[in-house]
């Protein structure tokens, strides 16, 4: 349903989108993250086509994004990150508006009207005051306007953006219900809400490159294949030691590894490949050492740190995801 090809945009000399190729079939939720400023609104103009590429091609149900605008617009409904001012309007006026701006005649509005605030979950909102609505509502109204037009493609920016944990839920639920309607959605987002579990494919893009395509299940694969350990000792003396310890060990064992001593805390943490028969000799000589060891725990890999993980694997100067001890993290015993 949606195709890019090394889509690229430069400006000037700066590359905001470098040769972006993802394809999301009928009926997909693409999950399209990354931080600001990573690329997503500039791959959203260039695929509602109010941008056009340096290179590459973008095409949505085989119509050419950048010479076929016309259909584009009757194809997508794009919900921007912004509500837009709307003063002394009520919501069904609000619809009966964009509805006339994409052509639809008067009694069908009125007929759309209806049924898109009831997708939305939002008729009881109809006489309201646009301006009056809460962020939550008018999000709700914000997807029946992208709805007015029966779209087949709907690209949403930012739709949990501001949005309180149960109204985070209530969003995820809707776009389920339109993936189930059989729209296909491009949903962005610069953090992990709960969104991104509802999406069919993620694609993970950090300075106008993807890093990462695939399933969640796919993407959490590749990033759990490196396994981060935590070792909480008794006594701030031991992290050096143990640091040091971990170290040769892992060389001893050729085995790849990042070891991190942590400035605050008794603890160290390292990154391994090896499963955890090959692991346990290195406890049993920690023990032996008189190494005073409280615990000895895998930190499990969440969605956010699968992120963290991708984008650090080609930026390495944004370890947050291991140098910042204020960040929760689940973890077991050994
Ligand atoms: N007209 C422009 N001229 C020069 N640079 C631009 C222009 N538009 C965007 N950029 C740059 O391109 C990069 C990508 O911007 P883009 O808006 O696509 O990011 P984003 O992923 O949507 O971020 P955000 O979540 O902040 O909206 C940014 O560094 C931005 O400053």
């Amino acid at each position: 349903m949606i195709e890019t090809k090394e889509l690229t945009k430069r400006y000037d000399e700066f590359t905001a989108l470098d040769s972006l190729s993802i394809r999301v079939e009928k009926g997909q939720i693409l999950g399209f993250i990354g931080p600001n400023g990573a690329g997503k609104t500039t791959t959203i103009r260039i695929l509602v086509g109010l941008l056009r590429p340096t290179s590459g091609s973008a095409t949505i149900a085989g119509a050419d994004c950048i010479s076929d605008t016309r259909k584009i617009k009757r194809l997508v409904g794009y919900m921007p990150d912004e509500f837009g001012k709307y003063n002394n309007m009520r919501v069904s006026e609000y619809l009966d508006f964009f509805g006339a701006a994409y052509g639809i005649g008067r009694r069908k509005r009125r007929l759309r009207i209806e049924e898109t605030l009831e997708i939305a979950g939002a008729t009881y909102m109809k006489d309201l005051f646009v301006d009056a609505l809460s962020r939550g509502m008018q999000q709700r109204v914000a997807i029946a306007r992208t709805l007015m037009h029966d779209p087949e493609v709907m690209i949403l920016d930012e739709p949990a953006n501001g949005l309180d944990p149960q109204a985070r839920i209530d969003m995820r639920e809707m776009l389920l219900r339109l993936s189930d309607m059989g729209k296909t959605l491009i949903v962005t987002s610069h953090i992990l809400p709960e969104l991104a579990r509802v999406c069919d494919i993620v694609a993970m893009i950090t300075k106008g490159r993807l890093r990462a395509f695939g399933t969640l299940d796919e993407i959490m694969r590749t990033v759990q294949q490196r396994r981060t350990f935590e070792i909480q000792l008794l006594e701030t003396a031991q992290v050096s030691d143990v640091a040091a310890l971990v170290t040769q060990w892992m060389k001893d064992q050729q085995s790849e590894s990042e070891v991190q001593e942590s400035g605050t805390e008794t603890m160290v943490r390292f990154t391994t490949k090896l499963n955890d028969r090959e692991l346990s000799p290195l406890l049993t000589q920690l023990i032996s050492k008189g190494q005073g060891i409280a615990q000895f725990r895998e930190v499990t890999t969440d969605l956010e740190d699968a992120f963290l993980t991708v984008a650090n694997e080609t930026e390495p100067q944004t370890d947050t995801a291991l140098k910042d001890p204020t960040r929760p993290v689940e973890a077991k015993s050994a």
